[in-house]
């Protein structure tokens, strides 16, 4: 397959399909910081469409800082009951308010209270102060609909590189890189 983000959408729904994991969509994010050391984190992806790979989080957490900075990321996802590690390397652009409230309408009750009641990336003075906020939020929104709050959003990662590896217990894996070229794509096969 040429497109790598359909082979990707192929991969990810194939790694749905028989996942043991109870995190089935976790991947890990690369941001980079003021003084250029990587740091990395696991989201859960929510999307992929033509124009790129959608996770979401707090705007003001410290991955979205980074990337206030610095748009440049990478996404690692490792689905070891498919054997395919996948790697994107790209640029990343905030979703629309229009987008998240979509997004933050599929979540459910307890994930959008929790994302309220924290202020991601924040200090925490006790860890009691974890279930305080929590209820005294549940309690604030009561009875209603939790909006969604100005600072959660996501971000659509738009792909510059995709590498796609597949695992072999030989390690003779395939490894099949693919670079941006105008609208296409090269593909280029690497050494295991
Ligand atoms: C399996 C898993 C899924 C997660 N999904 C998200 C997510 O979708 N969005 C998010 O902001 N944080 C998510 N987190 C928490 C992040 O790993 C991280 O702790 C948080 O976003 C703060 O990161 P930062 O301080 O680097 O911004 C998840 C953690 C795990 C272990």
């Amino acid at each position: 397959m040429d497109n790598p983000i359909a082979k990707f959408e192929q991969c990810w729904q194939a790694a749905l399909a028989d996942s043991p994991l109870q995190q089935k969509s976790a991947i890990c994010v690369s941001t980079i910081d003021a003084q250029g050391f990587p740091a990395g984190r696991f989201v859960d992806l929510k999307a992929v469409t033509n124009d790129g790979f959608i996770f979401c989080t707090n705007l003001d957490s410290v991955k979205a800082r980074h990337l206030q900075h610095n748009a440049k990321i990478a996404l690692t996802a490792w689905w070891d009951h498919a054997g395919y590690q996948i790697r994107v390397v790209g640029l990343a652009q905030a979703i629309t308010a229009a987008e998240a409230d979509r997004f933050w309408h599929a979540r459910n009750r307890e994930a959008q209270l929790a994302s309220s009641a924290f202020n991601q990336s924040e200090p925490l003075s006790r860890e009691t102060e974890l279930t305080t906020r929590f209820n005294q939020t549940a309690d604030a929104h009561a009875g209603q609909p939790v909006p969604r709050p100005d600072n959660w959003g996501g971000f659509c990662v738009q792909p510059v590189s995709i590498e796609f590896l597949t695992f072999q217990n030989d390690r003779l894996h395939l490894r099949e890189y693919f670079a941006r070229s105008g609208d296409g794509w090269i593909k280029q096969l690497l050494q295991p």
